[in-house]
């Protein structure tokens, strides 16, 4: 068990700052907690306060019921992975070492260290061959890979994450992101993860605190429940207006109907007669999507042009299993205006509508009003 509890914490810097506030927080053994605030809220000095780099004012805090300060600094920091932002690896040591520098520290021998450094290195997705380079001879995601690594190689109960994947490019980001939420499967540690992107937090919040001016707990709630009702005009302004929008990446899209989509391989497409507006999506010999053209796309087909300069690219797919915000982005992304849905090998299976997709969101949610006005009607009858 490694439950953590914040009561009545505060910390004020010697310059007088209050950079967290009176927090009480109770975060659940193997739940995903993600503190998330604009900059200057305290996200970072509460988390640190965690594994003591930081010593509060006021308020206690304990890991898995004991009062971490009665507990050797050292000692309490084993249990506890840290992983931060551009990854904090040692230059001088090899990609193995770094992993292994807990465990050898610890008293494992060092050849067992490194062998078990290569096991953890598959856990993050991390190729052997990367083994023995130097953190400057990698990518900043493949840094963050080894930072996640070496936070795993002492299999810590507790795994703190401050902003690890904001120096990242997007792209890599959401590899990043996803291969956490593939691990945090697994392996079902404690994680606190520190962010000022509402996304990332939702994306990977079991919990959510949110935090506001003055190191202020504003809410701390599901990722699903910040967004239908946030608590405080601080927090709704924070998850922002497209919050709705947001919110529909909580919703099963399995119910929006997929229609046949008019499809051609690219020895097809210079034989297509299309009226103007009409679209016509390009698929290899597997029937997956390329790309789409219409009629001036087949007319520069015809007078030469490589196909891949006459189409359009496609939008975002819809793969099985995702929510209403995917089915709505691969719509809204397609220039067809059609969402194209493919199988879990990637071939089409159909194509979906904007406007069927905000029918269902519709129907859903005309079904939880109903539900609230039963609750709303009955009160008033029984008054
Ligand atoms: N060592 C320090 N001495 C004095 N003030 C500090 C110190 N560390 C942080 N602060 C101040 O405390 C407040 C909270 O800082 P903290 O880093 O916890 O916020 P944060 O929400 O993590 O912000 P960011 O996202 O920018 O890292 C800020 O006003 C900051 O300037």
């Amino acid at each position: 068990m490694s439950e953590i509890e914040f009561r009545g914490v505060g910390k004020t810097y010697p310059g007088g700052t209050t950079a967290v506030s009176d927090l009480d927080l109770r975060i659940e053994s193997g739940s995903f907690t993600v503190f998330v605030g604009p900059s200057g809220c305290g996200k970072t000095t509460s988390m640190r306060m965690i594994n003591r780099m930081i010593v509060p004012t006021t308020g206690t805090i304990t890991v898995a019921g004991q009062d971490i300060s009665t507990v050797d600094p050292v000692r309490l920091r084993l249990g506890i992975g840290y992983v931060i932002q551009q990854a904090g690896l040692l230059p001088h040591r090899t990609v193995l070492d770094n992993v292994a520098t807990v465990p050898v520290l610890r008293g494992q021998s060092r050849r067992a260290a490194r062998r078990d450094a290569l096991a953890v290195l598959d856990r993050v997705g991390l190729d052997h061959a990367l083994a023995e380079r130097y953190p400057a001879q990698l990518s900043g995601g493949q840094q963050q890979r080894v930072g996640v690594a070496r936070a795993l190689a002492a299999d810590p109960p507790i795994l703190l994450m401050d902003e690890p994947f904001s120096a990242v490019d997007p792209v890599v980001r959401e590899e990043l992101q996803a291969e956490m939420q593939r691990l945090q499967a697994d392996l079902h540690k404690t994680i606190v993860f520190v962010t000022h992107d509402i996304d990332e937090a939702i994306k990977l919040g079991d919990r959510i605190a949110v935090f506001g001016r003055g190191g202020v707990l504003q809410q701390y709630d599901s990722p699903q429940r910040v967004l239908a009702e946030p608590a405080t005009d601080f927090v709704a302004d924070f998850a922002g207006r497209d919050r709705g929008y947001r919110g529909l990446s909580f919703r099963a899209a399995d119910d929006v109907a997929l229609h046949e989509i008019r499809s051609v391989t690219a020895a097809q497409v210079p034989e297509l007669r299309l009226e103007a507006g009409e679209w016509v999506l390009v698929v290899d010999d597997s029937r997956r999507p390329i790309g789409w053209v219409d009629v001036t796309g087949v007319e520069r087909v015809r007078a030469g042009h490589a196909l891949a300069e006459s189409m359009s690219a496609g939008g975002s797919l819809f793969s099985p299993g995702a929510d209403l915000r995917q089915a709505l982005d691969a719509a809204i992304s397609s220039p067809s205006g059609i969402g194209v849905a493919v199988d879990d090998s990637g071939a089409v299976t159909g194509g979906l509508l904007a406007t069927e997709v905000l029918d269902r969101l519709a129907a859903q949610r005309s079904d939880e009003d109903a539900a609230r006005n039963r609750h709303f009607f009955e009160q008033e009858q029984t008054r």
